[in-house]
């Protein structure tokens, strides 16, 4: 925490941010000499008055950080005293300079840091963003971001998962209801649209929402007021939306399953999450990082992962993708021993052959062949008798595969 007084200079630095920067300010020193946020000195007042997170450069003697900064009033009365300034280190860069940690979300992929960009660009304006990704992805913690980082993080934040819940009692959880609506109707409910008014809503699997409340939903968006259930008069709110799906939007609409005017309204911005095993490097960092984080609670402490168990890991589909990758590892440090994760230590699943359902390599070769006996050759380190295994196929099929299918070394 910085400290800064009335007249805009530095009183103090909290000894935990003074080792964190390696390096203080002296008390006195003017807060424009120390701090100068993204879009230049003249977003300095800004940064004070509006108390948004900001990213900013922070000087310390001759070296900068970049931070991000959150400035929280100080008054006594009505007297404004000063402010105390959050400081976050921006990113945490790993050994290799190229990752960075974004509101929970660790990744050294360009392509979902160029995404972290473009979150925060759009958290500062009003549009309603679409975040798509499969399960598992970090679609709820960009969610947290966009809010986190928004005019409106003051505000609640509110989430409600629309495949999670019967139409009808999804209907009475969006909207509210009113006493007597219906049985069990004991008294009035305000529902996530008024719980979340001056704030940000969090529409996860938006896709899965019946026809009739998209129909519902989509007046609620351009009327910006709620009918509750049983009630008839409209209740304005003034709420945020960001909806999430694992699903293409565009093919629900042409499936006659989304309503087209509710996707246009909904994914002004769309943001699409690019899955673990589109960025495998990301995830044995991922794995020794969620390894680090159990040793805080318990007392084994893995150093590093077998040649076997990093080949079983980075050959994986990951269909949960980080969710599973965490849910991996908590299993593996429960049941290995010492600093070594071996391959007996991770869960069943991974020492069944993955079987192919033979009929699908029966029949003429078909690119996606192709693709599956490369990628079980890849999964194999190059050894046919265990690809074949991974195939669920004989050794001689797959050589009469690879022949067929002209992949190189096939001979
Ligand atoms: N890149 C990441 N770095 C660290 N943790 C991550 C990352 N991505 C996801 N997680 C973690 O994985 C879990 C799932 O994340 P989250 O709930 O945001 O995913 P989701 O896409 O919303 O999933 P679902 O669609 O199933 O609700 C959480 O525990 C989250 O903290």
């Amino acid at each position: 925490m910085l400290l800064v007084d009335g007249g805009r200079q530095v009183a103090a630095l909290t000894p935990a941010l003074e080792a964190r920067l390696g390096g203080t300010v002296r008390a006195g020193t003017p807060l424009t000499e120390v701090l100068v946020p993204h879009g230049g000195a003249e977003r300095l007042e800004s940064l004070l008055t509006e108390g948004r997170e900001t990213s900013a450069r922070m000087r310390t003697g001759s070296r900068t950080h970049p931070v991000r900064v959150r400035a929280v009033a100080l008054t006594e009365g009505t007297k404004g005293l000063g402010w105390a300034l959050l400081v976050a280190p921006e990113a945490e860069r790993d050994t290799e300079g190229n990752a960075e940690l974004f509101h929970g979300v660790w990744t050294r992929d360009p392509e979902l840091q160029r995404i972290f960009r473009i979150v925060e660009k759009v958290a500062r304006t009003e549009s309603s963003v679409l975040v798509r990704g499969e399960s598992g992805t970090g679609k709820e913690l960009i969610a947290h971001a966009l809010h986190a980082l928004s005019p409106r993080s003051k505000g609640p934040f509110r989430a409600i998962n629309c495949a999670a819940l019967p139409p009808n009692l999804l209907e009475s959880e969006l909207f509210g209801h009113v006493r007597g609506a219906f049985t069990g109707a004991v008294r009035d409910s305000p529902g996530h649209f008024r719980l979340a008014n001056k704030g940000s809503l969090f529409l996860d699997e938006v896709a899965e929402m019946p026809l009739d409340l998209q129909a519902k939903m989509l007046r609620v968006l351009e009327t910006r007021t709620v009918i509750p259930v049983g009630g008839r008069e409209p209740v304005p709110v003034d709420v945020r939306i960001i909806a999430a799906t694992h699903r293409a939007l565009r093919r629900e609409v042409e499936a006659g399953r989304f309503r087209a005017d509710l996707m246009y309204r909904l994914r002004v911005v769309p943001i699409f999450l690019p899955s673990l095993r589109e960025r495998p490097g990301d995830i044995l960092p991922l794995a020794m990082r969620f390894l680090d984080e159990l040793r805080q609670r318990g007392s084994r402490r893995v150093e590093r992962f077998s040649p076997g168990a990093r080949r079983l890991l980075e050959g994986h589909t990951w269909p949960g993708n980080v969710r599973e990758l965490r849910n991996v590892m908590e299993y593996t440090y429960v049941i290995g021993e010492g600093p070594v994760v071996r391959e007996a230590d991770l869960p069943p699943e991974f020492s069944e052959p993955r079987r192919v359902p033979p009929a699908t390599l029966a029949g003429p070769p078909s690119l996606l062949d192709a693709e599956k006996v490369r990628a079980a050759l890849a999964q194999a380190g190059g050894n046919r008798s265990e690809a074949a295994r991974l195939l669920g196929i004989s050794r001689v099929t797959l050589w009469r595969r690879l022949r067929d299918l002209d992949v190189p070394g096939s001979e």
